[in-house]
């Protein structure tokens, strides 16, 4: 049923592991302060000679460190170029789940072709004489301003909720808490005309942006250097096909969890417009000043694990796909699956028949190839790998429950069936 402003949650359905209780105030303050001093405190980290994060006193930025006129400048006109692409009429539009009023949304499918026009227009940039690396330069500026730039948006997003329409009111972030309402976001789909403020958000300023600051730091390592290490060219390059696979299968997101059941608020505008380009970043920026040598075998390794984690990751989440576009699609139609009492298939074989996130499985393997380039020597390269293990385990966690109340009798048969959840015989 639609949901009124006044309705509050029940526990269950605030679904976010840092805020289940009645200290929710506290809590929803704090982390929109600690989240922020995080990304900028990393960014220190990552450029300080003794790159520990235990260093003490911290090597926190002064005032003037983080301002510079260019960085605001760069970063709108950054988000007005993917504004204007998001809009020109290129590749087909498609249409999202249907939502509780019974109607479709449209989005544009033209993400991969995004990328490809903003490498276009680097080229040419570079051609003209732009120095992209001036990124590491501008890397605390800039993650200053795209932290500024996420609390507008989320207050923006905060107020003009009180105008939705009930019906696009998110679950979990209507509970009548401005604060905890604030951080987990009350709209679910904001939008200005055609233009979707959450879909633009998830993938395109902040993931390509993480790719061109990646570039910068390899140029800047080759400024430094003479040339590119092994190790940048290893986590550059295995990164921008992370960007580049999520682009090309942009039609996936419109299924995921953040798109379809959460509202648009801080937690996800500065995850995506932050979080993501500039702690998604850290080993490629830590790699500029500590340069790392890698041998062959040691690369070949990293590189198994890469194509490994990928494989699992790409496979099992297109068999997902799929299988719920097409069940009778001849690569599903012979896999074995289970009903359940809303009419949708279970898949209890192929890769959801060996764990029951196999997609997180192989993102984790991804994550860990990302930071092993960098050596064991500190703990900052190694911190995606920590904090992405952390989201993933909450967000399975979450997941199980959707599902368990959605399907039933039918999701404990599948819990039988595959009884992992991320690591076969592990977890
Ligand atoms: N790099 C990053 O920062 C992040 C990356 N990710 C990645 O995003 C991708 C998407 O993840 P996410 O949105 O969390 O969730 P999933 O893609 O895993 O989707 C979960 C949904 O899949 C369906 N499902 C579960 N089990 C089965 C089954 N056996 N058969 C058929 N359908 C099933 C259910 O939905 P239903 O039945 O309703 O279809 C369930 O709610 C993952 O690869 C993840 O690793 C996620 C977060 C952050
Ligand atoms: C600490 C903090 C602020 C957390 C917020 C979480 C967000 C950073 C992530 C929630 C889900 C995400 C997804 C991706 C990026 C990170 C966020 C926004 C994603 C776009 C990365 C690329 C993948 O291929 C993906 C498209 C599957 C993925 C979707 C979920």
């Amino acid at each position: 049923p639609p949901l009124t402003r006044q309705k509050k949650c029940s526990r269950p359905e605030r679904a976010h592991f840092w805020l289940t209780d009645h200290r929710d105030d506290a809590r929803a303050v704090c982390i929109p302060v600690f989240l922020p001093l995080t990304v900028l405190f990393l960014v220190c980290v990552s450029r300080s000679p003794d790159a520990s994060v235990c260093q003490w006193p911290p090597p926190l930025p002064f005032m003037e460190e983080l301002w510079d006129p260019l960085a605001p400048v760069l970063l709108l006109g950054w988000m007005a170029l993917h504004a204007l692409l998001y809009l020109m009429p290129v590749g087909k539009v498609t249409e999202g789940i249907v939502l509780r009023d019974g109607k479709r949304l449209k989005y544009p499918i033209n993400g991969f072709h995004s990328l490809c026009i903003s490498t276009l227009l680097l080229m040419l940039f570079l051609r003209l004489g732009a120095h992209l690396e001036s990124l590491f330069e501008l890397f605390l500026p800039l993650a200053a301003s795209a932290i500024a730039l996420s609390f507008l948006l989320s207050f923006y997003l905060y107020i003009r909720s009180f105008w939705a329409p009930p019906h696009d009111l998110a679950v979990g972030g209507n509970t009548g808490n401005p604060l905890y309402d604030f951080f987990i976001g009350r709209e679910l789909n904001p939008r200005i005309g055609f233009f979707d403020l959450k879909y633009f958000c998830e993938l395109r300023p902040g993931l390509i942006g993480w790719a061109v600051i990646n570039l910068g730091m390899l140029m800047k390592e080759v400024e430094l250097q003479g040339s590119p290490s092994l190790a940048m060219l290893l986590v550059v390059s295995f990164q921008l096909l992370y960007v580049a696979d999520a682009l090309w299968n942009e039609e996936a997101i419109l299924t995921t969890m953040d798109i379809v059941h959460d509202g648009f608020g801080f937690m996800l505008a500065f995850g995506d417009l932050a979080w993501v380009p500039f702690t998604y970043s850290l080993q490629a920026a830590y790699l500029v000043k500590h340069p790392q040598t890698l041998s062959s075998l040691q690369a070949l390794a990293i590189v198994a694990l890469k194509v490994v984690g990928y494989t699992i990751f790409r496979r099992s989440n297109s068999q997902k796909n799929q299988f719920r576009r097409d069940p009778t699609h001849p690569s599903v139609s012979k896999l074995e699956t289970i009903a359940t009492a809303t009419g949708k298939r279970l898949l209890v074989s192929g890769w959801w028949g060996l764990v029951r996130h196999p997609n997180y499985l192989g993102d984790l393997f991804m994550a860990l190839a990302w930071s092993l380039p960098c050596g064991f020597s500190h703990l900052l390269p190694y911190f995606y790998v920590i904090y992405f293990t952390i989201l993933l385990i909450h967000r399975e966690d979450r997941d199980e429950r959707q599902c368990k109340a959605k399907y039933g009798l039918a999701w404990d048969s599948y819990c039988q069936r595959v009884p992992y959840r991320i690591f076969p015989y592990i977890y």
